[in-house]
């Protein structure tokens, strides 16, 4: 029988230009730019087309996506009527999932694969899904929907929009850090799905709602909810060693820890913790940040497993204000960036995705 690689771990399935994730030096690079630099010096939108262009924008390059971006933030008619006839309890990742195959369905040039079309439909989803996330945690809250500001830059119109006002500098820096850091990881699940959906011919826009469906399992980016799910059940530092040591003997997986690739550390927790820090000192978050201390040191003594990006990106969205369910949403939001480099960069040298497998079923056999 042929060696299974279970999860395909460790399957080098094909080359990619995007990223580097590299868990012997703890390192990331986006287009060769480590992250962590990208994310102190970079508005997030530079590295939007760092992303998709392999290059940091000159600033007429910046002005002009900007313009195209700002222009495209307002949701179609269409779109909302769609999204409120969906339940007001419906998950944020479902509505968002659901957005994105509604933008498609109104896209006349949904199957037009070309690198043009597929640049601008990854432009239109990147400056409406924020709209997107901020419908629904509005709505979860009964508030009605704010028209976006073309005055003001991708994160800081995403907070206008979620909560009527920008926040203090040090919120959107956080905020706008968070997306730079989820924005790109080489052939997470979720982008190894766009990639899948894309080699058959299909178009962005499924390739994208698969995407997202991928990212809403707590394995991947719905761990960013769990974690703070996982926060609220322990409640307090002082119970947090005793709260594990049951949850490991109930073989229970502990959210916001461990990964497929690091095993030594994420580099971009480093980072994220930082800005968590920033997010607590002015949101009264000391306490949650020694429930996050306590789990953390427990887990590594306990399992020698250290946190993933999601463990602090979870306590740092809820001190800014969001309500859970819509901390994977963010991701989304980030994320697409990547998604779409991707299926771009799967369309120029495609190939059909389709593994092999062995099969362990019943032997061939006659109906009698
Ligand atoms: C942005 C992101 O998507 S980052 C990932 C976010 N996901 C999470 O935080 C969910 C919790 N973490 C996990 O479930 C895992 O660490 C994964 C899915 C991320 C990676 O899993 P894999 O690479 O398949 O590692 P695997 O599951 O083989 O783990 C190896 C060992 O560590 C254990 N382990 C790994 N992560 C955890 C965890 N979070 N809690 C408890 N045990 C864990 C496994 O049970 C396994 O133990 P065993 O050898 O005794 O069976
Ligand atoms: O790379 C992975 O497997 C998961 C991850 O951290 C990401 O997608 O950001």
């Amino acid at each position: 029988m042929s060696t299974i690689h279970k999860g395909l771990d460790g399957v080098v399935v094909d080359t990619t230009g995007i990223s580097m994730v590299n868990p012997d030096t703890n390192s990331l690079t986006y287009r060769g730019y480590p992250v962590q630099q990208l994310a102190t010096r970079c508005r997030f939108e530079e590295v939007a087309y760092l992303l998709w262009h392999g290059e940091l924008p000159t600033p007429a390059q910046l002005a002009k996506q900007t313009e195209a971006e700002r222009a495209q933030r307002e949701l179609p008619r269409e779109l909302v009527t769609t999204l409120l006839s969906l339940p007001a309890t419906a998950h944020p990742m479902d509505t968002l999932r659901t957005a994105v195959s509604i933008l498609g369905a109104n896209d006349p040039h949904e199957d037009d694969n070309s690198p043009r079309a597929n640049a601008a439909k990854a432009l239109r989803l990147f400056a409406a899904l924020p709209s997107v996330v901020a419908f629904t945690q509005r709505r979860r809250r009964g508030l009605l929907p704010l028209p976006p500001r073309d005055d003001l830059g991708f994160a800081e119109n995403f907070l206008y929009l979620t909560f009527g006002e920008v926040p203090e500098p040090e919120i959107v820096r956080a905020f706008e850090t968070s997306l730079v850091l989820y924005a790109e990881h080489s052939f997470n699940a979720s982008t190894f799905t766009s990639r899948v959906v894309t080699s058959t011919l299909s178009d962005l826009y499924s390739a994208v709602t698969a995407a997202v469906g991928a990212l809403k399992g707590p394995l991947h980016g719905g761990a960013n909810e769990a974690v703070m799910a996982m926060f609220a059940e322990i409640g307090d530092a002082a119970r947090a060693r005793e709260w594990l040591a049951t949850a490991l003997a109930d073989k229970r997986k502990i959210m916001g820890f461990g990964h497929r690739v690091y095993k030594k550390g994420d580099s971009r927790v480093p980072t994220m913790r930082q800005a968590l820090d920033d997010v607590a000192k002015i949101r009264d978050g000391q306490a949650l940040l020694d429930l996050y201390e306590e789990l953390a040191a427990a887990m590594l003594d306990a399992k020698g497993l250290h946190p993933n990006l999601d463990y602090p990106a979870g306590p740092a969205y809820h001190l800014m204000g969001f309500d859970t369910p819509v901390f994977t949403p963010i991701f989304v939001a980030a994320r697409i960036t990547g998604w779409t480099a991707h299926i771009t960069e799967q369309l120029a040298a495609n190939s059909l995705i389709r593994p092999s497998s062995a099969y362990t079923g019943a032997a061939e056999r006659a109906l009698t």
